[in-house]
């Protein structure tokens, strides 16, 4: 059944229902993320790994799976479903997300049916609910409220709106004009963003990883906002600059390109995983600067003491800024996990900040928009370390830019100690 509808602005469409094989994994999908607790990106490779679907068919079922993510507790109440009765009862709340975005219901073998005059009845309800409108829940809104104050209901609602996508261009291999023109030869559209002159939003429905351009290393994906934090680092040809909690290294392939290939980056991470996948991305991307290091100890970072022009520390957080490209982290453990990230995002910020040099700069950054993992961390560690000095601080808010929520602060080493 062909429906064209678009569900959500020009980027994404739902145009066809999902097959009755799809519809079976959209719900396995659910089930292993809030029965089991398993992260919604290795959900979906779990999934999809050995299927051979085409990539729009995957595309569609992240579509579904994360829009359901996005406002669960909404769908969980119109279908009458528990979150932990996926398996058994995930073919009603499938039914209700298709009959409330007014899609045609997908075909599956066995359905639960849905009683439309009752579901309404729901619709109204929630209505009268914002916190339960916005698909959020109660231990979040109460965090927000309480941090965040006035500022709190439109992130809210902007958390529930799905992530456009961003690229980067990747400047040692091309401009962003010269990116946008070969990905238009190859059916790509996208529009200049503002504000940051090596972002590219993707306006067109494509699948992006199959493209020569992404092959040739002439892009990587990430959102507009994280392209914001490596630029705010600053970090010149020749520099030598320490990226200490690079991941993969988003922002790791970032800076390079801004410091043109030239001078030291050391890439650093407790898992060696990560940095093997950045060596892989920097190879790609021609970033032959990034020096991969993992941090065994404490005796890594002693090693490097005063020795770095820029350090970036972004730190493991509660990623309550990217809810929107990652809904599950709102359903599981985050409320507990979070007084253990604060510390540890302490220990990170007053250990490694002893590998900036005097007259260096240090940017403590997160993919969180609570204030506890942000501005708070930094006024304590400012009060015990008066060798650094406060330069300034943004907060990127999703309401405001329609990227993902993240911070940064940026300090200079003003002596040794
Ligand atoms: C927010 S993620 C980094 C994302 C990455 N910078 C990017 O742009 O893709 C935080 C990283 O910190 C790492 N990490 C956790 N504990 C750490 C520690 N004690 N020291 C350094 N890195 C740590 C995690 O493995 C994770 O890769």
């Amino acid at each position: 059944m062909i429906a064209a509808i678009s569900l959500y602005g020009n980027f994404l469409m739902l145009n066809s229902s999902l097959s009755p094989s799809s519809t079976e994994l959209v719900i396995s999908i659910l089930d292993l993320v809030l029965k089991e607790g398993k992260p919604l990106d290795r959900a979906y490779s779990q999934h999809f790994s050995g299927l051979q679907l085409e990539p729009s068919e995957q595309g569609r079922i992240t579509l579904v799976t994360g829009a359901i993510l996005r406002r669960l507790n909404l769908y969980c109440f119109l279908s009458d479903v528990k979150p932990e009765e996926m398996a058994r009862m995930g073919s009603r709340l499938l039914n209700v997300w298709h009959l409330f975005h007014q899609l045609p219901l997908p075909k599956m073998k066995y359905a639960l049916q849905v009683d439309e005059q009752e579901l309404a009845t729901r619709i109204e309800t929630a209505k009268q609910k914002p916190v339960l409108w916005d698909g959020c829940p109660d231990w979040l809104d109460e965090m927000g409220q309480a941090q965040m104050g006035d500022r709190w209901p439109a992130e809210r609602a902007a958390l529930n709106k799905p992530a456009k996508r961003f690229l980067r261009v990747n400047t040692l291999k091309c401009t962003r004009d010269e990116l946008a023109k070969k990905l238009r030869n190859e059916r790509v559209q996208t529009v200049e963003v503002e504000g940051v002159e090596t972002a590219l939003e993707v306006v067109s429905d494509s699948a992006l990883f199959r493209t020569e351009c992404f092959k040739k290393g002439w892009f990587e994906q990430q959102d507009a906002g994280s392209q914001l934090i490596a630029k705010a680092l600053d970090a010149k040809p020749g520099m030598r600059v320490v990226d200490a909690c690079a991941g993969a290294g988003g922002k790791t392939l970032s800076i390079s390109a801004q410091m043109e290939g030239k001078g030291r980056l050391l890439a650093m991470d407790v898992e060696q995983w990560k940095l093997d996948n950045l060596k892989q991305r920097a190879r790609r991307a021609a970033a032959h600067n990034v020096e991969t290091r993992i941090i065994a100890s404490s005796k890594t970072i002693k090693r490097l003491k005063l020795s770095a022009d820029r350090v970036l520390l972004d730190v493991p957080c509660s990623g309550l800024g990217v809810l929107k490209r990652n809904p599950d982290a709102k359903w599981r453990d985050t409320p507990e996990r979070l007084p253990v990230l604060v510390e540890l995002q302490k220990h990170i910020l007053q250990s490694y900040s002893r590998m900036v040099k005097v007259g260096g700069i240090l940017i403590y950054a997160t993919c969180s928009i609570m204030p506890e993992e942000n501005r708070h961390q930094v006024d304590a560690f400012l009060a015990e370390n008066k060798h650094f000095r406060f330069i300034e601080d943004e907060n990127i808010s999703p309401a405001e830019t329609g990227f993902d929520g993240f911070y940064y602060a940026k300090l200079e080493r003003i002596a040794e100690a």
